[in-house]
């Protein structure tokens, strides 16, 4: 039984066609890498995974169900930059995930709660190795820093889906490299499912199962919205490199050539 599974699935804003004819089937454990053209739709198609865009068309499920239309524990997420408050400390940015989750009417937890919330926070703190900045304000943190906090708040809620819209896309290679081995571990000791968009395909093969190309396959220069990008290429990933031949190996399976340049 597949995790998460859709059919025809389509995403408009108005007459603009963003996504059309996703049909895939996701199993837990997968680690999606999704590359494509700037503007292709790829964040869009992350924000219906997480239930902040509806879908517009056809079906996505999870569990067999159809996807929640609002964000929930089970799903969390970190983007590229702002996924932290400026205003709280590295204990309070993950402490208030859950706060924000289980006290959506009150605002605040106290007594037990909170010490409960507090041990969860720190532990999550810990994994992502930040266990000596917990008094400190994102301002005070380098940028991987920054997102070692992201992906502690993304957890705290221990989701099943971690959705990552280009997490490291700002950082320095060495410091990318250090984010890497981290992601890789939080996907095999919390044996998540992971979606990660990116633009680097070194990153993509270092650390996807799977990558998805998104791209358009239909395209009218008379009306260029009103065609959306699909997933016009899945592929297993084996190994850990990228292949020598790689683009040849996509144009030979049918890759249009709209987001060659991301690519190469
Ligand atoms: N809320 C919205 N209302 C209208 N159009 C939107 C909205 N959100 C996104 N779009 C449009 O949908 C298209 C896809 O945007 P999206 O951000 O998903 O692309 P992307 O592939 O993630 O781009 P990038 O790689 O540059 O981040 C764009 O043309 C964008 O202008």
């Amino acid at each position: 039984m597949s995790l998460l599974e859709a059919k025809r699935l389509e995403k408009h804003y108005g007459d603009h066609v963003v996504l059309e004819r996703l049909d895939f089937r996701v199993e837990a454990g997968d680690f999606v890498t999704l590359v494509g053209a700037s503007g292709c739709g790829k964040t869009t198609f992350l924000k219906m995974l997480l239930g902040t865009e509806r879908i517009s068309r056809g079906s996505l499920t999870l569990d067999q169900r159809p996807i929640p239309e609002e964000p929930g524990p089970d799903r969390g997420v970190v983007f590229q930059k702002y996924s932290v408050f400026p205003h709280l400390t590295v204990l309070g940015n993950v402490m208030i995930a859950e706060e924000l989750s289980q006290s959506r009417w009150l605002g605040k937890s106290f007594g037990t709660a909170r010490r409960q919330a507090r041990d969860k926070a720190m532990a999550r703190i810990e994994e992502v190795g930040l266990a000596n900045a917990l008094g400190k304000y994102p301002h005070e943190l380098s940028g991987g820093m920054q997102q070692r906090l992201a992906i502690a708040q993304a957890l705290m809620m221990r989701p099943r889906i971690l959705l990552l819209d280009e997490p490291f896309g700002a950082l320095d290679p060495g410091i990318r490299q250090d984010m890497h081995e981290l992601i890789l571990t939080l996907w095999k000791e919390q044996q998540l499912t992971i979606f990660m968009i990116t633009h680097d395909l070194k990153e993509a093969f270092a650390l996807g199962t799977r990558l998805w190309v998104f791209d358009k396959l239909r395209h009218d220069p008379q009306a260029p919205e009103a065609f959306g990008a699909t997933i016009t290429y899945d592929l297993p990933i084996g190994e850990r490199q990228p292949p020598a031949d790689l683009s040849a190996r996509l144009s030979e399976r049918g890759l249009k050539t709209l987001t060659q340049e991301t690519l190469l």
